[in-house]
């Protein structure tokens, strides 16, 4: 334990939620800022040690240079748990904080964390990465407890990417399930969907081996698993014959691998990145192929070995 810290959770959505009411039960001052709430947001951060992003992707950047124009601490250390990619930038939600705060730490919380779960208080375990050791040190102390395990990591974008990039595969997953193809076929999309991460993870300056840990292949594993994940909705809704406008519109909440894909996709190309299910994804989601020609095309890619070396 730690002596008790001024948490401002920026973001009061389901994952929001859940990690206010972690840091809460261990004893901090939690403060939780939502647009529908009546705090504001300048009141929020102004004496906040730690500032935790839970907002969906698309408001990272809003919401980042809003709090740009407030008075914070000098020593303010922001924590993002966003899955996301920005479009306009491709900036991952670190990124984008570190580049508006760029004399403050900047730690990346995440993990194979359904949050319904985690309102349950079952066992989980997450992963907190900065290029600051004190400071992912501090939001473990913050966050850990008898039923939620923190690690730390010092590989930030590896961490970060983990949980952006499994959402695309969660969704093929979906697929995969929802037409009912099998555990061979399941067993066979998550591997090679690990490969593809790898690969572009790489890219951006991941290292390889943090992709095989909990952030990687621990949320990839259960991200592809579990009805709970929106994600893995899309892909299985879209399977049974519903379009993603009919599947988006009754989800419980942010899928935000429907944008992260769109944002790969054109990084690939640009890098000439080699990630085939999530191009069939994307092509899916676009209405240009259905779940079947999706299947079929990446099964009839032209033969290859397994690995690239
Ligand atoms: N729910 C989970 O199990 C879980 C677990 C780990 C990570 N995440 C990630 O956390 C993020 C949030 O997920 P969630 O499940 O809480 O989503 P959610 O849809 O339940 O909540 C999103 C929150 O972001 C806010 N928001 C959206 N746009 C905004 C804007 N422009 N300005 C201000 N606020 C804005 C919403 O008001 C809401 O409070 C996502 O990136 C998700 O991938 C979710
Ligand atoms: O509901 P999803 O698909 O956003 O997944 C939630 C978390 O990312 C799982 O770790």
């Amino acid at each position: 334990m730690t002596n008790p810290q001024s948490v401002a959770i920026l973001g009061a959505g389901a994952w929001g939620a859940s990690l206010a009411n972690l840091a809460a039960a261990n004893g901090h001052n939690v403060r939780l800022w939502s647009r529908q709430g009546s705090e504001t947001l300048e009141a929020v951060v102004r004496d906040a040690q730690l500032v935790l992003s839970a907002i969906s992707m698309k408001g990272v950047r809003d919401v980042a240079s809003q709090v740009q124009s407030f008075p914070i601490s000098p020593k303010a250390i922001f924590v993002t748990a966003t899955k996301g990619l920005d479009p306009q930038t491709t900036y991952t939600p670190s990124q984008i904080w570190q580049t508006a705060f760029p004399n403050h730490a900047v730690v990346v919380l995440s993990g194979p964390n359904l949050s319904q779960e985690i309102q349950q208080s079952l066992p989980a375990a997450t992963v907190v990465a900065s290029s600051v050791t004190t400071a992912s040190v501090l939001v473990q102390l913050v966050f850990s407890s008898s039923h939620f395990r923190v690690y730390t990591n010092p590989d930030p974008v590896g961490v970060e990417l983990g949980g952006t990039l499994k959402n695309v595969i969660a969704i093929a997953a979906g697929v995969c399930d929802g037409l009912q193809l099998g555990t061979n076929a399941k067993a066979a999309l998550v591997t090679r969907g690990l490969t593809e991460m790898v690969r572009i993870g790489n890219f951006w300056g991941a290292k390889t081996e943090t992709f095989y840990g909990l952030s990687g292949l621990g949320d990839l594993l259960a991200t592809c698993n579990s009805p709970l994940s929106r994600n893995y909705q899309v892909g299985y809704q879209m399977a049974r014959g519903q379009t993603l406008t009919e599947t988006l519109a009754n989800l419980p909440g942010t899928a935000e691998g429907v944008n992260t894909c769109e944002v790969l996709v054109q990084v690939a190309k640009q890098q000439k990145i080699n990630i085939p299910i999530t191009e069939e994804v994307y092509r899916l989601l676009k209405g240009e192929v259905t779940p079947r020609q999706a299947l079929e095309e990446l099964m009839l890619r032209d033969i290859k070995p397994e690995y690239d070396y």
